[in-house]
């Protein structure tokens, strides 16, 4: 079975809310149109019912099912306005402000529901910028406990690939931190494995990967994954990770044999930690429109409760999947 039919499959066994608080966007209703038809979350969307069904109609889908919540008569508006303006007066916020921002930002309106659990999740970033998407989630709900940075992951499944767990693997960071330290670059690694795990459900085998295999290159950039490296594997000693491996020497076990003799991970690596997000986004990318992967994501790992972001470029399918691991995701939460 495809890795996301298995992951709709686990969806469906205890059935999830997720919030698609972007009402306006086409791509999300011909996707929450085909969630509820294959029973994989309860959806509820934030915005005026009349305008999403009427943008239903004109795209010729059945939203039979959703809830909508609109912030000009949710009872609880006045709950999430001073929530928000408690959580971050340290910050500024005023409780105008919050009152202005829940009235005009559903994301942030949704992330307030996720918090308060009125939902188990959400998912947007169809049509706003990761920064936009991810900026309250950040500020709202904050890194679970134990965890020591938030940090972005696609699941990537390539078709026809003997490589990683049949093809499928995990890339981080590609979408949150931007020019992460060794230290942070370790704790990506950590969180990463303990993704694969839970929704792959096999051995993560983290490569640390670089322009660089085992000191074939010299520069800062190749002693920051180096560090890195060495900060992962005593911190985390039970973890399956090596580096600095340049990419073919992490998938490919014949150019492992001749670039890094004796590393049990490299040539067999699933987890790949991209030194930057230079890096991680260009991957990804790169995977995804040449060699046709699904790319779901970016997921976010590390955060209190579960939101996840899409790239601009996404399908309604795309969606439809993030929400199947997003469930995924809120039922092991
Ligand atoms: C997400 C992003 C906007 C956050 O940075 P920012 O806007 O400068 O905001 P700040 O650094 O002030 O962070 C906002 C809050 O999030 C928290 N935060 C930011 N990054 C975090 C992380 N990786 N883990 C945990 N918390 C984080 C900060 O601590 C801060 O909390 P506070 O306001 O309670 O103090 C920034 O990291 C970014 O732009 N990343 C790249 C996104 C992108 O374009 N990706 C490419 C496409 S996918
Ligand atoms: C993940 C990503 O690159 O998002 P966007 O394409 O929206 O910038």
């Amino acid at each position: 079975m495809a890795f996301i039919d298995l992951m709709k499959e686990k969806a469906k066994q205890d059935v999830m809310t997720i919030i698609l608080p972007e009402s306006n966007d086409k791509r999300t209703l011909i996707a929450a149109a085909q969630v509820l038809k294959e029973k994989t979350a309860d959806l509820i969307m934030i915005g005026k019912e009349e305008k999403i069904m009427d943008g239903a109609h004109w795209l010729e889908v059945d939203l039979t099912g959703l809830k909508v919540v609109d912030p000009d008569t949710d009872p609880k508006f006045d709950h999430y306005a001073e929530t928000l303006f408690k959580l971050r007066e340290k910050k500024g916020m005023t409780l105008e402000k919050a009152q202005e921002i829940l009235k005009t930002d559903y994301i942030t309106y949704g992330v307030m529901m996720v918090k308060e659990k009125d939902a188990d999740g959400l998912v947007a970033g169809a049509c706003h910028a990761t920064a936009d998407t991810l900026r309250p989630a950040l500020q709202i709900l904050k890194t679970a406990p134990g965890t020591e940075l938030v940090s972005g992951f696609f699941i990537m499944d390539v078709p026809n690939c003997e490589f990683g767990a049949n093809g499928t693997f995990l890339f981080a960071d590609c979408g949150l931190n931007q020019d992460p330290t060794s230290a942070e670059l370790a704790a990506i690694a950590d969180s990463s494995a303990k993704s694969f795990r839970a929704l792959v459900g096999e051995k993560p085998i983290v490569a640390m990967l670089s322009h660089s295999t085992k000191g074939s290159a010299k520069h800062a950039l190749v002693d920051k994954v180096v560090e890195a490296t060495k900060i992962a594997n005593e911190k985390y000693p039970q973890l399956d990770l090596d580096g600095e491996l340049q990419l073919d020497a992490a998938i490919v076990p014949s150019v492992a044999k001749a670039k890094a003799k004796g590393s049990e991970v490299a040539g067999h690596a699933n987890v790949l930690i991209f030194p930057n997000l230079d890096c991680g986004n260009i991957g990804y990318k790169l995977v995804q429109r040449l060699a046709k992967a699904e790319a779901y994501g970016p997921m976010l790992q590390g955060i209190a409760r579960p939101v996840n972001d899409l790239s601009r470029g996404c399908s309604a399918e795309d969606i439809v999947g993030v929400v199947a691991l997003t469930a995924v995701q809120a039922q092991m939460a």
